[in-house]
């Protein structure tokens, strides 16, 4: 269960130079996140920071005030199961854009790289959630070369941020910092202006982009790397509210980090599915078959997400879960019961796609086969976040740090796959049809297919009759239904 992998050069950040543990158990998992949550809370630090400086996101502040400031403010606040229907329209023109984008690919034999177009699609999405319906495709494309450039410096290649890999690939750090600058360059005066029109109207007064949210928080004063987790918000004693403005730095952190966990992620989530479905022309056909009912049955009005189109997102996510592993810094092993831990503390990773494949909670785990989702299924009730008892997948992560962003990613993962397979009928390319689907994974930052997947999408005789619009599960637990 436990393997120590390495430890690290004496002058590497505190937490990289910790034995590293993985954990490829679900129970093991379980008793780590959620058992033993309080020890589980923190990521190592990633050390490529200029020393003294912090701009630190959602993803890497340390557990305390300003983690809970900050997670309120994008669960409570911009992804608010309430306010998640404001953001339709915008979902809906991405999928009608995503439609015509394949549809136009049909002059040219109907074969289409799966992940650019879902990438071309759900990129500007994610910026318009960001930055406001009206923002214009020049920034969105200035936006995708600074992120396109993040992307192959920090997450395809892997850097690492420790001081070793610093000085191995000094010019990827340069690079990177380059990127850093560039990012900065665009993103603040896009910021700059919706500090200028965020009390104007943009998107008929009911949408708040995610900029906006951040221009109004107050973080607590003083945060440090240590802060008390229970240290007071930041209101004082009469409900003032006394924090300070996020920095420059840390809006383009958080501005980052949405656009790319809200867009990578999701992409391979779709790319892995419509691998499997041109694989398995009988899912598929089922798969339409109830997406088709579904929005026949709602006339255009929202319905709930047919359960099979959940059942094959779920066995998606568990076969390839798109962020394949998290870590946490646990500085404090005596705390922790039960895991023996090395006692001066430890990087534990957790390996996501080993603990959705773990062949003692799964039949055939290297089988996919979405029925098990479906009632009377050896997974009837498990959802995309465990449940206190049970660890059998985590593609979102579990703890008091799982993924903030797990009802919009399950949301648009169904909306985009149901409206691919809804529109077009999906086939092996000539090259695939003879050499195979490539399965292959690539852990990167992301799990990637290693030989991006090409398909035939013809389109479908019959199309359903008006717009689906999906759920996520946080909106269906409201509506009663069981996402534990
Ligand atoms: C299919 C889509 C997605 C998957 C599979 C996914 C997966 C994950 C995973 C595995 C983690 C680490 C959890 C842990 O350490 O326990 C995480 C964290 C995070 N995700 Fe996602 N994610 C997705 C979509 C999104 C979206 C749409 C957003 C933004 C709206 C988002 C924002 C974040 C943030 C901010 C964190 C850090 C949370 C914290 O440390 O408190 N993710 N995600």
């Amino acid at each position: 269960v436990f393997r120590r992998t390495t430890s690290r050069a004496r002058r590497a950040p505190v937490s990289l130079r910790q034995p590293t543990v993985e954990i490829h158990d679900g129970d093991v998992a379980r008793r780590a996140l959620l058992d033993h949550a309080d020890a589980f809370v923190n990521r190592p630090a990633i050390g490529a920071e200029p020393r003294g400086r912090r701009s630190d996101n959602l993803t890497t502040v340390r557990y305390g005030p300003q983690w809970r400031v900050l997670w309120r403010n994008l669960t409570a606040g911009f992804l608010r199961p309430s306010r998640v229907g404001l953001l339709a329209p915008l979902q809906q023109k991405a999928v009608d854009a995503l439609v015509a984008d394949i549809a136009a690919r049909g002059a040219d034999g109907g074969e289409v790289g799966v992940r650019d177009v879902v990438h071309d699609a759900l990129f500007p999405l994610a910026v318009r959630f960001c930055f406001g319906g009206d923002i214009d495709e020049r920034h969105v494309r200035d936006l995708r070369r600074v992120m396109q450039e993040l992307k192959l410096d920090v997450v395809v290649k892997g850097f690492s941020g420790s001081m070793l890999a610093n000085l191995v690939h000094w010019w990827r750090l340069r690079r990177f910092i380059a990127s850093g600058r560039r990012r900065a360059e665009i993103f603040l005066p896009l910021i700059a202006q919706r500090r200028r029109t965020q009390h104007r109207d943009a998107d008929g007064g009911v949408f708040r982009p995610y900029v906006d949210s951040l221009l109004a928080l107050r973080v607590p004063v003083g945060h440090d790397a240590d802060a008390d987790a229970d240290a007071a918000g930041c209101e004082d004693n009469e409900g003032r509210n006394s924090g300070r403005a996020l920095t420059d730095d840390e809006m383009v952190g958080l501005v980052a980090e949405f656009l790319s966990g809200g867009t990578e992620t999701v992409v391979s989530c779709v790319e892995w599915t419509l691998a499997h479905l041109v694989i398995e022309p009988e899912i598929q056909d089922k798969l339409c078959r109830q997406v088709v009912a579904a929005a026949d049955h709602h006339g255009g009005e929202r319905g709930t997400t047919p359960a099979y189109l959940r059942a094959v997102i779920l066995e998606s996510l568990r076969m390839h879960p798109p962020v394949p592993l998290t870590m946490r810094d646990v500085r404090s092993p005596q705390a922790v019961e039960h895991l023996s831990l090395p006692d001066g503390g430890a990087r534990v990773h957790f390996i996501l796609g080993d603990i959705g494949r773990d062949g003692k909670a799964w039949t055939d785990p290297d089988e996919f086969r979405p029925e098990r989702f479906m009632a009377g299924g050896e997974a009837e009730g498990v959802g995309p976040l465990p449940g206190p008892r049970e660890v059998r997948m985590m593609p979102f992560g579990a703890g008091r740090r799982y993924c903030p962003g797990m009802g919009l990613g399950v949301a648009h993962a169904c909306l985009l796959v149901a409206a691919l397979v809804r529109e077009f009928e999906w086939a092996p390319t000539a090259v695939a049809a003879t050499g195979g689907v490539d399965l292959t994974e690539v852990n990167g930052f992301f799990k990637m297919m290693r030989t991006p997947l090409r398909a035939r999408a013809t389109p479908r005789g019959t199309s359903a009759s008006g717009e689906m619009v999906v759920h996520g599960p946080e909106e269906d637990q409201e509506r009663g239904v069981h996402w534990p």
